[in-house]
């Protein structure tokens, strides 16, 4: 049975859908400019049993916007629905920005979650430099503007060409230009690589072989500071493997569960 319920915090509509109540219960949080589709692939070849929750963050799918995000805002978020449904034990899985979400969680709930996994993220993830410029872009001529630079950034060149790339693209233009920027000063202002020596939970860190957002080697250095880590690239995919090859994230996720 899957719930699709709106919550309202803090005056923000939050968007989340939670299937099965069994455990272990699969907590996704989703990238930049995606909303929790991104995941449906994913969803599609685990077990029906498993729980799963997974939302969209604030301004972005269906959730609202608000004046200022932080990821700590974002977090907790995560934490209204945990501890909205009692989960006590859980799978933490972010990508991008999602998994500076999981990397708060994982301190904040140290004793619930009980494996980790991060996608294509790192401690820290481009300079403010970078992000004060797409944050000015997006402000002033809208995620358009920038959109053909970003989705080349989220897949490899193959991908570009088949018929989903288009729903991807209607997902990105179709996030509100505030929204967006508001994540982007969240992305700007984390810098979490002091704090990777205290996740103590198995975690599982993936990329896809072609990512330029948060290339391989970005990547793979946060797994080696991380106290207990394995460290995987999956070939043919860009900055979102879970779209782009989804059997091999679901496989490393079954190995990864299984130790
Ligand atoms: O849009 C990008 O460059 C990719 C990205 C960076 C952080 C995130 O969540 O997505």
């Amino acid at each position: 049975m899957t719930y699709e319920m709106f919550t309202a915090l803090d005056g923000v509509y939050h968007s989340y859908r939670r299937a099965s109540e069994n455990a272990p219960t699969l907590v996704f949080a989703n990238s930049l400019g995606t909303d929790l589709r991104v995941w449906d692939r994913v969803i599609n070849q685990l077990p029906e049993q498993w729980g799963i929750l997974r939302q969209d963050k604030r301004g972005h799918g269906l959730s609202t916007a608000c004046d200022e995000m932080s990821i700590e805002t974002l977090a907790d978020d995560v934490e209204v629905l945990l501890d909205h449904y009692g989960i006590s034990s859980f799978v933490g899985i972010g990508l991008s920005v999602g998994g500076l979400i999981m990397q708060r969680l994982a301190l904040r709930r140290d004793t619930a979650m009980s494996h980790l996994v991060l996608a294509d993220t790192a401690a820290k993830i481009g300079t403010p430099e970078m992000w004060n410029q797409r944050i000015n872009t997006v402000r002033s001529e809208g995620i358009s503007s920038i959109k053909t630079a970003i989705l080349s950034r989220w897949f490899a060149p193959t991908y570009q060409k088949t018929q989903d790339f288009t729903m991807w693209e209607a997902m990105l233009e179709r996030t509100p230009d505030e929204g967006y920027a508001q994540v982007c000063v969240a992305i700007r202002d984390a810098d979490y690589r002091a704090d990777l020596g205290q996740i103590t939970q198995p975690t599982l860190v993936v990329v896809g072989a072609e990512d330029s957002s948060t290339p391989p080697e970005l990547v793979e250095e946060m797994a080696h500071n991380l106290p207990s880590s394995v460290f995987h690239k999956i070939n043919h995919a860009g900055h979102l493997p879970c779209v782009e090859q989804p059997a091999a994230f679901v496989d490393l996720l079954h190995q990864h569960l299984a130790t």
